[in-house]
């Protein structure tokens, strides 16, 4: 069996089964390079830490995944070659381990210029759903913390994912992301999963957590490496940096960084890549209401562009500005999804009237509800405020108030979860 070394990995407490904070993994998973079998920070999908995001990845890298190579960590000489850019030349092949017939035919009928049609990756073209998840599933011990959870985040619209505490919205984003393997179903971005995306860094940011930077790195140099590993041009560095407001404290050691400035530079380190999809793990945690207003406006103009954005939060005032649609979830179920406008119950008119007897008598039946909720008020679905007033107007009803009611994303909410966000 091969000798493995192990080195120290960051991993969240939470998801830890000792709530240590460091986990073991294997020092060649570390060494790989960004996007190296689908996994942008290089790493096993399950050493990674929560927390650390997809795109240009989250760990504490070293330096470059060239330049630690060829210094030699690896020990193979074909890794020395690689690292070098150097390929290892062709063997002639022996006569007595010729091709295989079928193998002959087929590379003799092979069309050059040619190649196998892979399916669509991202959604921000031809309008293809950029993540879909069918059936997924997760049990830990005896938590089921995601069960058979199928929704879609489409192209162009931001998405809510709401669910109460535990509900399971960290593990799903982990399970689309590659990092926790599901027991069942599948979770997949333009068709595809993520281990097996092209260009993992360049298709998908992500950001789960704000731990997770080198303490001594300036938030610049964070940028810096991260555009480094991924094989980003330098100038891209400094366009996310103005884009998330990072600039002003680029030269700072991120461990000094309030938890606002870590949500910024783990934006601006998810959107390195420029991404079709971006999922986003409670991204307003720690912003102030202006740093809220900003980050409402800028994913709206993310998803403008024609990208996926999927957003968990627990402030439903903030998801009832920002969000196209919603997925709800209450103990790893779906409770629903679809258009934010479909949550709602009807908007009605509340009417208080010292003649609510006659008032419903005459509005009831033909597409309209009248329900009574005190003495003297009546709250009519079906019909509009002018209608109403009109009706009441020509039969001489007094009315002392007639107000349009439209339900609270709050009140919808806890009416599904039967609690809050
Ligand atoms: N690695 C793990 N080991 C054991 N249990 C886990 C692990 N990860 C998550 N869980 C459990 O799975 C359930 C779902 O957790 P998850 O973090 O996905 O919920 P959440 O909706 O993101 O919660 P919150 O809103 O509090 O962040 C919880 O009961 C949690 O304790």
């Amino acid at each position: 069996m091969a000798h493995r070394r192990w080195e120290l990995a960051h991993v969240h407490p939470r998801h830890h089964p000792d709530h240590a904070h460091r986990a073991l993994r294997p020092v060649d998973a570390a060494l790989r390079p960004p996007g190296a079998h689908g996994h942008p920070a290089g790493g096993d999908p399950r050493g990674r830490a929560r927390g650390q995001a997809a795109g240009p990845g989250q760990g504490h890298p070293r330096g470059p995944p060239r330049q630690r190579a060829a210094q030699g960590r690896h020990v193979d000489g074909r890794h020395r070659r690689q690292a070098a850019g150097v390929r290892p030349a062709r063997r002639a092949r022996p006569a007595h381990r010729a091709r295989p017939a079928h193998r002959r035919r087929r590379r003799a009928g092979a069309q050059p210029g040619r190649r196998r049609r892979r399916p669509a990756q991202t959604g921000r073209s031809g309008g293809v759903t950029a993540v879909e998840v069918r059936g997924l599933g997760k049990t830990y011990g005896p938590v089921a913390a995601v069960t058979d959870l199928s929704f879609d985040v489409p192209p162009g619209e931001v998405t809510a994912f709401l669910g109460p505490n535990g509900a399971g919205k960290t593990t799903t984003m982990r399970m689309v992301l590659g990092l926790v393997a599901p027991d069942t179903g599948s979770a997949t971005i333009g068709g595809v999963r993520y281990a097996a995306l092209r260009r993992p860094a360049a298709t998908v940011g992500a950001v789960l957590d704000t731990s997770g930077f080198h303490p001594d790195h300036t938030a610049g140099a964070h940028l810096r490496v991260y555009a480094r590993m991924g094989g980003f041009p330098r100038h891209r560095t400094e366009e996310v940096m103005d884009l998330t407001g990072v600039t002003p404290f680029a030269g700072r050691p991120t461990r000094g960084l309030s938890t606002g400035m870590r949500q910024r530079l783990h934006l601006a380190t998810a959107l390195l890549g420029d991404p079709s999809v971006l999922l986003l793990d409670e991204p307003a945690n720690g912003l102030d209401p202006e740093g809220n207003a900003w980050l409402r406006g800028f994913l709206r103009e993310l998803a403008a562009q024609g990208r996926a954005v999927l957003v968990s939060s627990h402030v439903l005032s903030e998801v009832e500005q920002l969000a196209d649609r919603v997925v709800v979830i209450r103990e790893g179920r779906l409770a629903v999804a679809g258009p934010m406008t479909g949550l709602y119950a009807a908007p009605g008119v509340l009417i208080r009237t010292p003649g609510a007897d006659g008032l419903s008598a005459l509005l009831s039946g033909d597409g309209v509800t009248v329900e009574r909720t005190a003495t003297d008020t009546l709250l009519v679905h079906g019909l509009p405020a002018d209608r109403i007033a009109a009706e009441a107007s020509s039969h001489g009803i007094l009315l002392h108030e007639i107000t349009p009611v439209r339900p609270t994303l709050e009140q919808a909410y806890l009416d599904l979860t039967g609690g809050p966000a």
